[in-house]
C-alpha cells in the first residue's frame, strides 16, 4: 500500500526545550493509526506540525512531514494554506475554540468549502447541508442557520467533521476528538468517523489518550511516551503483546466499559519526567517496574516480531518465562 503520510525524524521543540524527539509515522492508503499516550507525551504538538499550524513558541527543528511524497515543512504557508484542508484535514479536540460562536455553522462550512474550491454560494449551501447529513444531523437544511451555542457537544463535534470534510481530504488528522463527550457520544462520534473513513476510503490518525478508544477504530497503534514512540504494532497484536513495559501499563489502565466497571483502574504509578529532565536514556525508566542498569543508554526502536519496540530488556516473550502469549 502505499504511504498518504510519511513523518520522519520531527524533532518539535518549546522555547528551545525539546519535546517531540525524532518521531516516525507511516500512514497509507485507507489505513487508521492510533497515536497513544498520556497527556504532555507530545501528540498534539506532533499533529500542529503535521498541519503547519504550531505557533511561536513551538518550532519544528527537524524532521520530514510528507503528504503524498511533498514536504510539508518545505512549504510556503500559501502553499501550505492550499494542501491543508483539501489533502489532509484535522478534527480537533477543543470543538469551542474551533468554530466562532458568532457565526451560523452554514456559514461557516460555506466559507471552508470556498477557501479551496471557488463555487458558487448556492452550490456550496447545498453540499453543505449534504455534508450535515452525512455526519449525522437530522434536517441538515434548517440547522444551517444554527449558531454553535444552539448544539450539543456532540453535534459541535459533528458539525466540525463536516468541515474537516469539506475539501474532500485524503486524510483525517483527529485529535481527541471525543474528550470532552460523555461515554455514549463518545461511541457515536467514534462510530460516524468510522464510517465516514470507510465510505470515503480516507487513512486516519487518531490522538487519544485512551487505549480502548484506539483499539475500537485503528488497525495499528504508535505508543508516545515522553516525545518518542516507544512502540508500534498491530492493534490486535499490541493488545495480545505489549512488548513495552509502558504499552503493557497503559493496557492494564485501560477500562473495558463492556466488563469492567465494577473494578478499580489501576493508574500508572509516578509522573512522565517533565521536559527538562528528559535525557537521551529511556525515559520510561523511573517509572518501570522492570528497570535496569542497563537502561541507562540511548535505546532505538528495534524490531521483535511485528512490533516495534523501544525497550532494551523487551524480549517478545511476554510476563515471565514460558512464553505464553497473555
Ligand atoms: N504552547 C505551549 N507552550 C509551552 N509549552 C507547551 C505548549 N504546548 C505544549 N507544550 C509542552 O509540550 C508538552 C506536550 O504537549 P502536547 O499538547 O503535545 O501533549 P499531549 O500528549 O497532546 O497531551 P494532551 O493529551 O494533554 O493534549 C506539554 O506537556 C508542555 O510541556
Amino acid at each position: 500500500m502505499s504511504a498518504v503520510l510519511e513523518v520522519r525524524d520531527l524533532q518539535v521543540a518549546v522555547g528551545g526545550l525539546p519535546i517531540v524527539r525524532g518521531v516516525d509515522l507511516t500512514l497509507a492508503a485507507g489505513q487508521r493509526l492510533g497515536l497513544v499516550g498520556e497527556s504532555g507525551s507530545g501528540k498534539t504538538l506532533t499533529a500542529l506540525a503535521i498541519m503547519g499550524l504550531h505557533r511561536d513558541p513551538i518550532r519544528v527543528v527537524g524532521g520530514q512531514v510528507l503528504l503524498v511524497g511533498t514536504d510539508l515543512l518545505r512549504l510556503r504557508r500559501r502553499q501550505l494554506d492550499k494542501i491543508r484542508g483539501a489533502e489532509i484535514a484535522m478534527v480537533y479536540q477543543d470543538v469551542a475554540a474551533s468554530l466562532n460562536p458568532l457565526i451560523t455553522i452554514g456559514h461557516q462550512i460555506v466559507e471552508a468549502i470556498r477557501l479551496h474550491e471557488p463555487v458558487p454560494r448556492a452550490v456550496a449551501l447545498d453540499r453543505a447541508a449534504d455534508l450535515l447529513g452525512e455526519v449525522g444531523l437530522a434536517n441538515p437544511r434548517d440547522r444551517l442557520s444554527a449558531y454553535p451555542h444552539e448544539l450539543s457537544g456532540g453535534q459541535r463535534q459533528r458539525v466540525m467533521i463536516a468541515m474537516a470534510l469539506s475539501a474532500q481530504p485524503k486524510a483525517l488528522l483527529c485529535d481527541e476528538p471525543t474528550t470532552a463527550l460523555d461515554v455514549t457520544t463518545q461511541a457515536r462520534v467514534i462510530g460516524l468517523i468510522d464510517r465516514i473513513c470507510a465510505q470515503r476510503g480516507l487513512s486516519a490518525i487518531l490522538i487519544t489518550h485512551d487505549l480502548a478508544v484506539a483499539g475500537g477504530f485503528c488497525d495499528d497503534i504508535a505508543v508516545m511516551y515522553a516525545g518518542q514512540i516507544v512502540e508500534q504494532a498491530a492493534t490486535k497484536q499490541l493488545f495480545a503483546t505489549p512488548l513495552h513495559p509502558y504499552s503493557e501499563a497503559l493496557l492494564s489502565a485501560t477500562v473495558d466499559l463492556d466488563t469492567d466497571l465494577d473494578r478499580p483502574v489501576p493508574a500508572i504509578p509516578g509522573y512522565p519526567p517533565l521536559p527538562e529532565e528528559v535525557d537521551e536514556h529511556c525515559s520510561f525508566r523511573t517509572r518501570c517496574v522492570k528497570a535496569q542498569n542497563e537502561c541507562r543508554q540511548v535505546i532505538t526502536l528495534r524490531r521483535i516480531g511485528d512490533s516495534d519496540v523501544r525497550c532494551v530488556l523487551a524480549t517478545g516473550i511476554p510476563n515471565g518465562t514460558d512464553g505464553v502469549v497473555r
